[in-house]
């Protein structure tokens, strides 16, 4: 790694260089700053794309010490963007080679490497999330990014949260019970389309990709579904339609008998004699869908077939051409059969972009689909890119926003932390790369932060679910007629289902970091989300709440109380849970631009 001009060089030593950088960084941040950032400890979460800028960025900001976890070893295609990684390290793991790379310059900050999946809690308890005073997020997905904002929750402590797409990117400081949490907004999920425009009347690329996909691969390929097909999944009332689509369906399960005992001959023809021929042909039997469209046209099958003799065997790795109509049907016959070689000796397959196999397959299928009506085609290339839900990462953007991120952290060691933190995402307009705006107040309503949090802590797993049940109801005045869910919806008791009280947590299989949540079926009380830790030097079950400044447990309010609420702060300030309630806190004023932008991109996911 080539030497940062602003550094002295390196032919200083490293104490030298160490040293130089702690004074420049006092200059810049001050003493008081300075020791506060030296004495702390941080988890970065994700060392890809914007883990790696945000780890250099917080070493050369002096933090006492980082921890870095990511379950994943280094591809070839991430070389380009994560600096921190070289050929060499390729199938090596991202957070235990990050770290090693970074060492030349990490002066006195202590690093350490965790791979592995953070919500494997075996590896990652509470308790070891405890020992952080902030956790950066650098995640590429919402159920890890979830997982973490609840953890943060549970701890209580600061969470800085990024995310990039392409030329797009964010960074929300999240200060738990005090700001929005990653959940307070609701995340857009992928774009869907209705089955009838997929299955019967596409009139995009996109909606024969889908098809090629997310139905004929997986009808064809993947796992058998047991379940009967209800026509009511159709979407749906032309009873004409529903008949062709349901006989299409049963053929494609008939064909899919034929995979392993048919020759490759036999398994190619019936499936291109199916599917763009007598299936459509039945389609564009029923009028009433082609009133104001295009009727399908039928491949001619035997016409282009005599074609296919002429063709290279080359064009199958040319991803950059647009293929021509027998070029397609050229590659779906050769990707049948090697899908129908790998179908019998590995069995059921997943269609994976990186799958050579697979994404021929279903380039093919969708080109020749879009074909018959009357769609664009496109090349391997493009298909691979919308396939794979791919927006190319930019490296450019990773670094800006890793740099906000860790600038960001700066504001926790000030005077007022959620007053001066800043929510940073990119600006819609044209003089303008990014913008910013306070954060806003946690949503009373959201499902992660509008709800009371605690943590149960029993000496084993031998403890009675009904003791847990009667601590339950004493410590938090509960009637009897609460539900307790464990996980994500395995219910294990309730008023009228008291059978698994006698049950230990161990025969329940009910582990340490397992999270119950209890309701009130009165709806008297509020909801409360419970971590199960097992510390074994305790010699009875303890419930202890959270948070220093809590939401209280109280009474549900009304529909219009809980409108007023939206926009209360409330605080509790001893164990005694004395309530004060604030004056309505007036939301900070945003510039006009920035509440609009910033509405829109809260509906974003990134
Ligand atoms: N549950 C998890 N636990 C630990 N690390 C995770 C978890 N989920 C995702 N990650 C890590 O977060 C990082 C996100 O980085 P990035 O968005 O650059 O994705 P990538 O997988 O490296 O690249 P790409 O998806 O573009 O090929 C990855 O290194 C990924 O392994
Ligand atoms: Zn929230």
């Amino acid at each position: 790694m080539r030497w940062i001009s602003n550094f002295p060089p390196p032919s200083k030593t490293f104490t030298e260089r160490t040293m130089a950088r702690d004074i420049q960084l006092i200059r810049i941040l001050g003493e008081e700053t300075y020791n506060k950032i030296s004495n702390s400890k941080v988890l970065l979460v994700g060392a890809g794309g914007i883990g790696c800028e945000l780890l250099k960025d917080l070493l050369l900001m002096g933090y006492g010490e980082i921890h870095v976890a990511d379950l994943d070893t280094i591809d070839l295609s991430n070389l380009n963007r994560q600096f921190l990684f070289r050929q060499k390290d390729i199938k090596k793991s991202k957070a235990n080679t990050a770290v090693a790379a970074v060492a030349l310059f990490k002066g006195n900050t202590r690093l350490e490497p965790h791979h592995g999946n953070i919500m494997d809690v075996s590896q990652f308890p509470l308790s070891w999330f405890r020992q952080f005073d902030i956790i950066f997020n650098a995640l590429d997905n919402l159920e890890a990014r979830v997982y973490v904002n609840r953890m943060a929750l549970f701890i209580n402590k600061p969470l800085i949260e990024s995310g990039t797409t392409g030329l797009k990117g964010q960074v929300q400081p999240i200060f738990p019970y005090l700001t929005e949490c990653f959940e307070c907004t609701a995340k857009e999920t992928p774009k869907t389309f209705p089955v009838c425009t997929i299955r019967s009347t596409p009139s995009k690329p996109i909606h024969c990709i889908t098809w090629a996909k997310n139905f004929l691969f997986t009808q064809l390929f993947g796992e058998e579904s047991e379940d009967e097909i209800n026509p009511a999944d159709l979407e749906t009332d032309d009873a004409q339609e529903i008949e062709a689509l349901l006989k299409e369906t049963n053929e494609l399960l008939e064909l899919k008998k034929l995979i392993k005992e048919d020759s490759a001959e036999e398994f190619i023809d019936s499936v291109v004699e199916k599917i763009f021929v007598e299936d459509i042909v039945r389609l564009a039997k029923i009028d009433t869908l082609w009133k104001t469209r295009q009727k399908p046209i039928p491949l001619n099958y035997e016409l282009y077939s005599k074609k296919l003799k002429e063709l290279p065997t080359s064009i199958i790795s040319d991803d950059q051409k647009i293929w021509t109509t027998e070029e397609n049907l050229f590659v779906l016959i050769d990707s049948l059969k090697r899908l129908q070689a790998r179908y019998k000796s590995e069995g059921v397959l997943d269609f994976d972009k990186d799958d050579k196999d697979t994404l021929d397959f279903v380039v093919a299928a969708a080109n020749l689909r879009s074909f018959i009506f009357g769609i664009e085609t496109k090349s391997e290339f493009e298909i691979k890119q919308i396939a794979g839900n791919i927006i190319p990462a930019v490296a450019t953007t990773n670094a800006i926003f890793a740099g906000f991120s860790s600038l960001q952290s700066l504001n926790v060691f000030s005077d007022d932390p959620v007053g001066n933190s800043r929510l940073i995402y990119d600006s819609e307009y044209i003089n303008k790369f990014v913008t910013q705006c306070p954060p806003l107040p946690g949503n009373s309503n959201c499902k992660a932060c509008g709800i009371q949090r605690g943590i149960i802590t029993v000496p084993s797993l031998d403890i009675q679910l009904g003791e847990i049940h009667k601590q339950l109801l004493k410590k938090f005045g509960y009637s009897d007629d609460v539900s307790i869910v464990v996980g994500n919806n395995r219910l294990i008791y309730d008023y009228d289902f008291e059978d698994n009280l006698i049950s230990s947590l161990k025969d329940l299989t009910i582990g340490s970091g397992s999270i119950f949540f209890v309701s009130d079926s009165d709806d008297d009380l509020q909801d409360i989300e419970l971590y199960l830790e097992v510390a074994p030097q305790e010699t009875d079950i303890t419930l202890t709440d959270i948070t220093i400044k809590k939401k209280p447990l109280k009474k549900k309010e009304s529909k219009e109380e809980v409108t007023i609420q939206d926009d209360q702060m409330e605080e509790i300030f001893d164990e005694d849970e004395i309530l004060l309630i604030d004056e309505p806190a007036e939301k900070r004023p945003l510039e006009i631009e920035q509440e609009e932008t910033y509405s829109k991109r809260k509906k974003s996911t990134i």
